[in-house]
């Protein structure tokens, strides 16, 4: 069976202790290949080559590394469909989805940070009628650390990787012990692309053990970290008496307000994406859905219809619209949400059931399912479900659908379907969310700010955020007669 091994000093090696955890392919439940269960020894051994490195990269010009960076992401287009097959196998998410939105962006992660760090520039400041100029430096940090989660495996992997290197830090890196596999090829090509040895370092491992161990390590400076908002907790905790620097995007429970007045059929065909996209499984999924009372009915019917006809399948089938789900334990854990549904007031409106597939009976497939609620007060709109179940419920007016919208714990992303500019500009506003989508979902430009509110994360990443989180600003004053 295929061993994935981490990336440490250059190299390919296996774990010190030589611990190996499986690793499963989720559209048929077996495991398809094993992966390091490294330990602190491994950690450490990845940080020294990071702390090796990072006097030369951290002194290599900006030219170089966009060059590096750069040489990276064309790595990644060329062997596009390796990298694709991979996410697919590793996560279940269907092939369509990894050829035409994953690794792309995984590879215009790279573009963007190898662009965007040639044009990174800190401020000056004159302190006008004192003979002083102040200019700033912003340097890298040092050793850094980077843990990303199973639903985007490589987008988000490289999402932090690519501005941590870009602006001269050495890297230790985690991908999710759930979806490694991109992450081990991303690191058979590192070499190839010229990037020096020990810059960045990938340890595989378990959340609690290997995570842990980067988190803790004192000389890591700062950690971004995508995930649980649970786990963003345990690592906040972890950190502070260390005052590292943190950048946590965590969990979603993202409304979607549809008014009477918008573009129905445009909305109704994004609402589908937005509710059901990687099987529900990404942080801006627009899982709770509330409509004016005018239109409910319709959109109902006509939402039911076009969920009805989801085709859930194998990943590699070109005709699966929803693939399986990232794991057992995640399949069940979103299921059960669908079981309490009666006992909190909601009613399955479509879905609600296992889904077996001829020839991948133990594969993990779910239903796409939407319920119906009365009370907004239930664990169904508070609790993170991170799969293929949306909740849909009626609202009479734009200081309700507000309310609706901000009554939960977690402020990441909001979308609104209206023609209306005053309203637009009002909820826009007064949402609580760091991303408000109007008139569509998802569309993103690599140059804004991303990140959420409240309990979805501290800090943001996008464009010069990532590159100011991953630096250290010095103010230099200088007085003259
Ligand atoms: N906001 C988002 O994008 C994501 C949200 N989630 C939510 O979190 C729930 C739990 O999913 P999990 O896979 O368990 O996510 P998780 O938050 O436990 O895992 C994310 C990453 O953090 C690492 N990790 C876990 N514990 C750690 C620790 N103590 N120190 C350092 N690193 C640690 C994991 O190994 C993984 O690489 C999901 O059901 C979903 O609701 C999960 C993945 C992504
Ligand atoms: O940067 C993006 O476009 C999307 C990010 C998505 C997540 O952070 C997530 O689903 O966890």
């Amino acid at each position: 069976m295929e061993k994935i091994l981490n990336y440490i000093n250059g190299e390919l090696v296996a774990p010190e202790e030589n611990n190996w955890i499986d690793n499963y392919n989720p559209s048929n439940g077996e495991v398809y290949s094993l992966i390091p269960n490294s330990s602190e020894k491994d950690v450490e051994k990845a940080y020294q080559a990071a702390a090796a490195a990072y006097p030369s990269w951290s002194n290599t010009t900006i030219d170089e590394r966009s060059k590096i960076l750069s040489k990276i992401a064309s790595l990644i287009e060329e062997n596009l469909e390796e990298f694709v097959a991979a996410e697919s196998k590793d996560n279940g998410k269907p092939l369509s989805l990894a050829r035409a939105v994953d690794i792309p962006r995984a590879s215009s992660n790279f573009q963007f940070f190898a662009n965007a760090i040639t044009q990174f520039a800190s401020e000056s400041h004159e302190s006008v009628g004192l003979n002083a100029f102040n200019f700033t430096l912003r340097s890298a940090i040092g050793v850094v650390g980077c843990i990303s989660p199973w639903n985007l495996p490589l987008y988000l992997f490289s999402w932090k990787i690519a501005p941590a290197l870009a602006a001269g830090n050495t890297v230790v890196a985690k991908p999710s012990e759930v979806t490694p596999m991109t992450a081990y090829l991303l690191s058979k090509i590192c070499n190839e692309a010229g990037l020096p040895k020990g810059v960045l370092n990938i340890v595989h491992g378990l959340g609690h053990t290997t995570g842990q161990a980067i988190v803790a390590h004192e000389k890591i400076k700062a950690i971004s970290f995508t995930g649980g908002t649970a786990t963003g907790a345990h690592i906040a905790r972890t950190a502070a008496p260390m005052f590292k620097k943190l950048s946590l995007e965590l969990g979603g429970k993202n409304p979607n307000l549809i008014f009477a007045d918008c573009d129905y059929d445009k909305m109704l065909a994004v609402t589908l994406k937005s509710s059901f996209a990687n099987q529900g499984q990404i942080c801006l999924c627009g899982s709770r859905i509330y409509v004016e009372r005018s239109i409910y009915d319709k959109f109902k019917s006509d939402f039911i219809a076009k969920v009805k006809a989801l085709k859930v399948g194998h990943p590699s089938d070109t005709e699966t619209n929803i693939g399986a789900l990232v794991s057992k334990p995640h399949l069940e854990k979103v299921k059960s949400y669908i079981d309490i549904a009666e006992q909190e007031g909601g009613k399955v409106l479509t879905g609600g059931n296992y889904v077996t597939i001829d020839g991948y009976e133990n594969g993990y497939y779910l239903k796409p399912t939407v319920i119906e609620i009365s009370n907004p007060i239930c664990r169904l709109t508070q609790e993170e479900i991170f799969g293929p179940v949306v909740t849909i419920m009626p609202f009479d007016t734009d200081q309700e659908a507000l309310e609706l919208a901000n009554g939960v714990r977690y402020g990441l992303s909001s979308t609104i379907w209206t023609n209306n500019l005053n309203r637009t500009m009002h909820l826009a506003k007064h949402l609580e969310a760091g991303i408000v989508w109007i008139n569509t979902w998802l569309m993103r430009d690599l140059r804004t700010p991303f990140g959420g509110m409240k309990d979805s994360g501290v800090g943001r990443e996008g464009g010069l955020e990532a590159l100011r989180f991953f630096t250290e600003p010095k103010n230099i004053c200088i007085k003259y007669n």
